[in-house]
């Protein structure tokens, strides 16, 4: 069982050699404890290595400088676009990944900061000729820190807020011509009084589409199945109606951070714009096809940069990107980079989501007054009067003046479709969302039918992998793709080119896509390495799988890093199969979907895909972007930084019918519900600033 920080800091004080502060050490003694911590796992290597290029550019730099540079490089491996300093002499300890099992020694960051102010740290950075005070007029831009207020940045990510936020404050001040005869046009496209149990509601879906089509920005938030898809089909109907009219159809498109995501949209735009009460001509010039962020960017090899930016922009009029709480910093700035400063915006995303895997939480930061809306008087007079709905809602606030700019173009769905309110995962789902963890595990103990709760008794208990193997009732497990993969296999003789062999492969990928179990670790034997293991060795016993090591049949493979020569892209997944060959053996082939939603198949050989892993088990954090029959959520002995709410709610709304909550110690569960993701980072500060520039010219 691993170690509380506080348990580790009362066997720290026993040690017998004296403490040091970093206002005391010399650097040589404060570059040995960063090995120290490298050597225990808490700390990268790289994040040691910077400190050691800050000493190398300033002699003078002090331990406290050293130390700063190391834990705001640490940040950003941990997701968190910048170091606070007032939250770090808070709670110093938890700047660093928490301490691997058992280990012991060494001193902990908050022994090191003893007596440190926030002013202190201030000045020994500011003192730095490696540090640039954003605070002080005379600008140092080759320095490669970047301190403003309590946030010490690497400046790439300072970099990255601050063009962000530029380029979102122009967007939000640019007067935008809406569609002439809104008001009609939204009627047609909107034509049932929204209703929930035969009472009259505010219809959010069609305030959301008044609302987008006013601005060049905007943003679509709303939990699962709240309408996002339907409603921006509606909106590019709604702007293509009268461009299709004039002879001048605008050119839009479609994109997502994942492949796996990018095919999800496309499956469900279309289906959405066959439904649209619009002329065949408009529809014909709504795009289904969704492309990565990557792909629309054009990807440049081993390249960070990409083929359109400012200098050589997309050719639209209209970009819509789903799954948005996946973008991080460094996407968002290159994507605002190459988009037309005429070119609309939207964004479609669920807030409450887990927040990107690289640094950043760029649309929770963006919707962090969704709920609320902040509306000034002028936003929901012109939305009344335009879409003809009543813009309230429970909670909802009026902004006193003109009110954030952002907020006035921010919507947030209120209606899940897909998932009743009163039914389990919704259920379930909202009381996570909203920190209960009371009823959600009253909830839990009424064994509904959607939900199942399995309460391990110890490593070894065989309900897990039955659970994994065969499932619960109707939810299935893993056991359904591989009886699919035998059924369904085409007669030998059928040629190695018939259409069969494809075909087949995408029924195996479709049944593998019916359950997922999800872990929220990644090491361990409740992390995704153990039971990948776990589950690959019972699959063989139970005579499903014919090997566990190496490339089998059956194996099923997670692309972890873009491949643009095989044109896969990280988080795609294939599933190895044996195939005819063109000279009658066979070959194991890896089948994986076209994603671009044809539903098609491909075939790669193993030997080309060098970054991938077996994925019997994956993080909820892969896990975005899809959904699963049924989802299983395994969760670790004990509570981990990585548990919160938004990583419960996460893998909770990737479940379509079941959701099984797998529970190896009591209230880890409620721990997690209790705690929420808090990445620091300062974009809504800097918007704050641009937008307040901006009204000041
Ligand atoms: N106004 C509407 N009238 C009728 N059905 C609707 C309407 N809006 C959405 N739906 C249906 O509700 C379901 C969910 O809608 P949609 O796919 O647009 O939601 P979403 O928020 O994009 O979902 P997610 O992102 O979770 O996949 C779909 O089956 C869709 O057809």
């Amino acid at each position: 069982m691993s170690q509380t920080l506080k348990q580790l800091s009362n066997s720290q004080s026993n040690v017998d050699h004296p403490l040091l502060f970093v206002g005391d050490a010399d650097s040589s003694e404060l570059l040995h404890q960063l090995d120290n911590w490298v050597n225990r796992g808490w700390l990268r290597a790289l994040d040691r290595s910077f400190a050691t290029f800050i000493l190398e550019q300033d002699l003078q730099a002090q331990a406290s400088v050293l130390l700063a540079a190391a834990m705001t490089s640490h940040q950003l491996g941990r997701g968190h676009s910048c170091l606070d300093l007032v939250a770090t002499l808070q709670a110093p300890d938890f700047v660093l990944s928490l301490p691997p099992e058992g280990e012991e020694g060494g001193q902990l960051p908050s022994q090191w900061l003893l007596g440190l102010d926030v002013a202190q740290w201030r000045r020994a950075l500011c003192l730095s000729t490696m540090v640039e005070d954003r605070d002080e007029p005379q600008r140092f831009p080759e320095r490669p820190l970047v301190l403003t207020g309590q946030r010490l940045y690497l400046r790439r990510y300072w970099n990255y807020e601050r063009s962000i936020a530029q380029a979102l404050s122009a967007r939000l001040s640019v007067d935008v011509v809406t569609p002439e005869k809104l008001s009609g046009r939204l009627d047609a496209l909107f034509p049932d009084t929204f209703k929930v149990n035969d009472e009259r509601h505010s219809d959010w879906q069609k305030i959301a589409c008044a609302l987008a089509a006013r601005g060049n920005f905007s943003v679509i938030t709303g939990g699962p199945g709240t309408g996002k898809t339907t409603s921006v089909v509606r909106l590019l109907g709604l702007l293509q109606t009268p461009a299709v009219e004039e002879g001048k159809p605008l050119r839009i498109r479609l994109a997502a951070p994942t492949g796996k995501a990018a095919a999800r949209l496309s499956e469900s735009i279309g289906k959405a714009v066959r439904e649209l009460p619009v002329s065949a001509a408009v529809q014909e010039a709504i795009p289904t096809d969704v492309s990565t962020l990557h792909r629309l960017l054009g990807s440049r090899p081993d390249s960070r940069n990409f083929i359109h930016h400012r200098d050589k922009p997309l050719e639209l009029d209209v970009l819509v990107v789903d799954e948005a709480s996946m973008i991080d910093l460094e996407m968002m700035a290159c994507l605002l980079d190459a988009l037309p400063r005429q070119a609309r915006l939207i964004l479609l995303g669920d807030k409450d989501q887990l927040a990107s895997v690289d640094a950043g939480s760029v649309l929770g930061d963006l919707c962090r007054n969704a709920e609320a809306g902040g509306y000034s008087e002028q936003t929901v007079a012109w939305l009344e009067a335009h879409s003809g709905e009543s813009v309230s809602a429970p909670g909802l606030q009026t902004a006193v003046g003109a009110g954030d700019p952002l907020a006035q173009q921010t919507v947030m769905l209120r209606y899940s479709r897909r998932f009743d309110a009163q039914q389990g995962i919704g259920r379930l789902a909202k009381l996570v969302n909203e920190k209960n963890a009371a009823e959600a595990r009253s909830l839990l103990d009424q064994q509904l039918p959607q939900l199942l709760n399995l309460k391990l008794r110890g490593e070894h208990d065989a309900a897990l992998t039955e659970l994994i193997i065969n499932g619960k009732g109707d939810a299935p497990g893993y056991r359904h793709y591989l009886e699919q993969l035998r059924d369904q296999r085409p007669a030998k003789d059928t040629p190695w080119d018939s259409s069969l062999w494809a075909g087949w492969a995408g029924k195996v990928l479709g049944a593998f896509d019916e359950f997922r179990l999800l872990c929220a670790l990644r090491r361990g034997p409740w992390g995704v390495e153990g039971l990948n293991q776990r589950v690959a060795a019972e699959l063989r016993r139970c005579e499903l799988l014919s090997g566990d090591q190496g490339w089998y049949e059956g194996r099923p493979v997670l692309v972890t890093r873009n491949d643009y020569s095989l044109s896969l892209m990280n988080g795609d997944i294939g599933i190895a199969l044996w195939v005819p060959g063109p000279s009658a053996e066979r070959v194991l082939r890896v089948a994986f979907p076209r994603n671009d939603g044809s539903g098609g198949v491909r075939f790669v050989m193993p030997s080309r895909l060098v970054e991938v892993e077996t994925v019997f088990a994956m993080t909820v954090h892969k896990s975005q972007g899809s959904e699963f029959n049924h989802t299983a959520l395994v969760l670790p002995d004990s509570l981990n930084p990585v548990l919160t709410k938004e990583l419960l709610y996460t893998a909770i709304t990737r479940a379509k019918h079941w959701f099984s909550l797998v529970e190896a110690s009591p209230g880890v569960f409620e721990g997690a519900v209790s705690r929420n993701v808090q990445r620091t980072s300062g974009l809504a500060l800097q918007l704050q600033d641009e937008l307040a520039k901006l009204q000041r010219t």
